[in-house]
């Protein structure tokens, strides 16, 4: 290897942990974060990259792993991947940056690699990170990595309960607006005097009841994040003030004359497809491109089945009941199971069976009916024989799958007796989610 010296001083330069490295994975040079973070001892011009951040004597495709190496050795272009590495401090994810490096003739003398820890996700339990280690989520965090780089507008779209809160957060958590406000903006259910009030806030005497000013979210938020959660639900009266607002970063508060400024970095998510809606005239396609600057697609529980066991073990450690286990059959049950209402369905289940079973094995009759459903499904039936309004699937023209939850919603809000926190529970959706739904079908608890 040439010009070793000023290689190495190269990588002494770098704050991250950094190697050198030929074609071959051999590494040539290494600095000093490196080696602290590794446990396994490095040899320069002997050890292989791999051995040491995997302990393994293969490259990481086979495994796998999309390798940085050769796909910078294809386009001799940089290249990203998100890999879990062995490190001294147990298995962690590792967001790699592969750059080709060239001579004065343009010719690729080698190839520098620096790495990232990402903190906010674990391959294994670990409270307030988001845990996982199937193929989707890795892509899927290669993209908040990126994103979080730049203060470019992300639109995170996935189901219900497929984690697009905690996403939103990672991406304000590895920015560098870490240390400001993250500010969440619930979109459904505004008024337009409310979305301005709750947004830009008011100045005292701006309406009957308003004895003090209040500061805005938008105002809260400044230097950091603002995530506007169910962007879809916007009315389109506001949609222009939401366009203007995140064009110019300017606003009024209700009652106020004078202009103000926040600089935020703007997170939009929702669960309906939002070009859909743009097609049939329901959201501004202006406002569209501007939110969806680096679209993250969220895949739900069902792409990812893989990750249902850490998953599972994760809500079991952070439950009252971490020494209780699910049962063979319980386990192969759930692994089964489609979770429309994805991550946030699997947690109340683990929850709902682990404070049902009697003994420290949870078994299979302790989980509940929705998961059993799927075992007995012939399912024709899919409301109780004793209910005067039930669809029978025999008998009714397909429906759309709106509709039939319409239908199913109506029903429940004529019987339903209990609180809506519990009856979002056995529905497996949050509270938030429910009082969207109710409101979108113009229902009534
Ligand atoms: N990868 C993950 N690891 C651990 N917990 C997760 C993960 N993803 C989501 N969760 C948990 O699942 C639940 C639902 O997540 P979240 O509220 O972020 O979903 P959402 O897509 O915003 O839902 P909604 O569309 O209903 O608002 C939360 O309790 C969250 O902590």
């Amino acid at each position: 290897m040439k010009n070793t010296t000023v290689v190495q001083s190269m990588i002494n330069a770098i704050d991250k942990p950094a190697i050198f490295i030929s074609p071959d994975y051999i590494i040539h040079a290494v600095n000093q974060a490196y080696i602290e973070t590794y446990d396994t001892e490095v040899t320069l011009g002997k050890s292989r990259c791999h051995q040491v951040s995997h302990h393994s004597d293969e490259p990481c495709d086979p495994h796998g792993e999309e390798c940085p190496l050769q796909q910078c050795q294809k386009t001799t272009r940089s290249a990203n991947a998100v890999h879990i590495h062995s490190t001294a401090q147990g298995k962690s994810y590792c967001d790699i940056l592969m750059k080709p490096i060239k001579d004065d003739a343009g010719i690729i003398m080698g190839f520098l690699e620096i790495l990232d820890s990402i903190d906010y996700a674990s391959t294994e339990s670990k409270k307030d990170t988001m845990v996982g280690q199937s193929a989707p989520f890795k892509q899927m965090l290669n993209k908040i990595n990126r994103a979080s780089q730049s203060n470019i507008a992300v639109l995170l779209q996935g189901e219900t309960g497929a984690g697009k809160e905690l996403v939103a957060k990672a991406v304000h958590q590895a920015s560098n607006r870490s240390d400001k406000p993250f500010v969440v903006i619930e979109c459904t259910g505004l008024s337009e005097s409310l979305f301005e009030s709750e947004l830009f806030g008011f100045e005292k005497g701006a309406f009957t009841g308003a004895t003090t000013s209040k500061k805005g979210l938008i105002e809260i938020a400044h230097g950091g994040t603002v995530f506007f959660d169910e962007i879809g639900d916007v009315p389109m009266n506001m949609q222009v003030k939401l366009l203007r607002l995140l064009e110019t970063q300017c606003y009024r508060a209700v009652g106020g004359l004078k202009q103000k400024r926040s600089d935020f970095r703007l997170v939009s998510a929702s669960h309906k497809n939002l070009l859909e809606l743009v097609d049939k005239g329901e959201f501004r396609r202006d406002l569209y491109y501007r939110i969806a600057g680096f679209p993250i697609y969220l895949p739900s529980l069902r792409e990812r089945q893989d990750d249902i066991p850490t998953l599972i073990n994760h809500f079991m450690k952070l439950s009252d009941y971490k020494h209780k286990k699910f049962s063979a059959n319980a386990l192969q049950l759930l692994s089964s199971y489609s979770f429309p209402g994805n991550i946030r369905e699997l947690k109340n289940i683990i929850e709902q069976s682990a404070l049902i079973a009697n003994e420290d094995l949870i078994h299979s009759n302790d989980l509940p009916e929705s998961v059993h459903a799927i075992e007995s499904k012939t399912a024709n039936q899919i409301i109780p024989e004793d209910n005067t309004s039930a669809v029978n699937l025999n008998e009714t023209k397909i429906m759309s799958l709106d509709d039939l939850e319409a239908e199913y919603l109506s029903h429940i809000c004529q019987q339903y007796q209990g609180s809506p926190a519990e009856l979002a529970i056995t529905l497996n959706v949050s509270v938030r989610t429910l009082y969207r739904k109710l409101q979108r079908y113009g229902l009534k608890l």
